[in-house]
């Protein structure tokens, strides 16, 4: 496919490094300040260097609120029969029609895990995007990952708010795992090695494992041991569940505001 890609930045850069290891699509770039674009991707930096149906897919990876304005401008190089990707979060397949006019658009929410290969995304197209379409992005998205169809829109904005996000919450509770482990008086390096090598073997253990993830917390738990001094600090009061609940509630509410 001949795909043009709205917008480098984190998100978008991330999925066109995967992309750009598979031979099978041809990219185009429009992104003024994007830098350091993979071999054999061209980059442009006006849409008159764009011409008129030139795209099967074009994909929107700018900030949601710059769509409306954005969009408009590069709508004319996709093809009749192509459709339109959206990786951004909240933006409705509605408000994107009503930019760009009853045409195919999939919206797929991905993570920035896809800068190695690892992403989670989410995907829903609209009735206007044919299967084989829809198939070929599917496997597209599944290039930088894991891709998985849901049955409507508001589907994929709680999706955004658990695997979208996701990295976020996780880099932070990695951030703080890190300078507790250098507040016991590890240096940096051997904190980091610590704790992602804790997580990653953790994570592996808990997919290779039948149990449930509370029977795992107790088989590492010996009573009146250290786990258990441990955890009566990080669980008090239930407060650590009722922390993941918001989290997850307040990202989905803004999901809903972005429609
Ligand atoms: N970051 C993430 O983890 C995820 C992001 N998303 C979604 O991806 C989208 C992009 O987010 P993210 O990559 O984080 O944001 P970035 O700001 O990193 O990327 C957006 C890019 O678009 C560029 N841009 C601005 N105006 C234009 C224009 N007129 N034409 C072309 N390109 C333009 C920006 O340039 P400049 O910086 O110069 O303005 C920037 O390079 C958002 O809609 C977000 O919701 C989805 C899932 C995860
Ligand atoms: O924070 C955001 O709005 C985007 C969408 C999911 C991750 N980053």
């Amino acid at each position: 496919m001949n795909i043009l890609l709205i917008g480098c930045g984190k998100m978008g850069g991330a999925m066109l490094r995967q992309w750009a290891e598979v031979p099978d699509n041809t990219f185009t770039v429009a992104d003024p300040a994007a830098t350091a674009l993979p071999d054999g991707v061209r980059h442009v930096t006006k849409t008159t260097e764009l011409e008129a149906a030139e795209f099967d897919v074009v994909i929107i990876a700018i900030k949601p609120q710059m769509i409306a304005g954005v969009l408009p401008d590069y709508a004319f190089a996709l093809k009749p029969e192509g459709c339109f990707v959206s990786i951004a979060a909240g933006c409705s397949i509605a408000s994107i029609a009503k930019v760009v006019g009853d045409r195919a658009i999939i919206r797929v929410m991905p993570n920035l895990a896809a800068m190695v290969g690892q992403g989670v995304s989410g995907l829903v197209a609209n009735a206007l995007c044919s299967d084989d379409l829809k198939a070929r992005v599917t496997e597209l998205v599944a290039q930088t990952g894991t891709c998985v169809e849901l049955a409507d829109e508001d589907q994929i904005d709680r999706l955004t708010a658990i695997s979208g996000s996701g990295p976020g919450y996780v880099f932070e509770l990695m951030r703080s795992y890190v300078a507790a482990a250098k507040s016991v008086g590890f240096d940096d390096e051997t904190a980091r090695k610590l704790v992602f090598d804790t997580i990653s073997g953790t994570v592996e253990t808990a997919r290779q494992s039948d149990e449930t993830l509370e029977d795992l917390r107790n088989s590492v738990t010996s009573k009146n041991g250290t786990t258990q001094a441990g955890l009566s600090q990080l669980m008090r009061d239930g407060q650590l569940e009722g922390l993941f609940h918001d989290t997850v509630q307040a990202a989905y509410a803004r999901a809903v505001e972005l429609r």
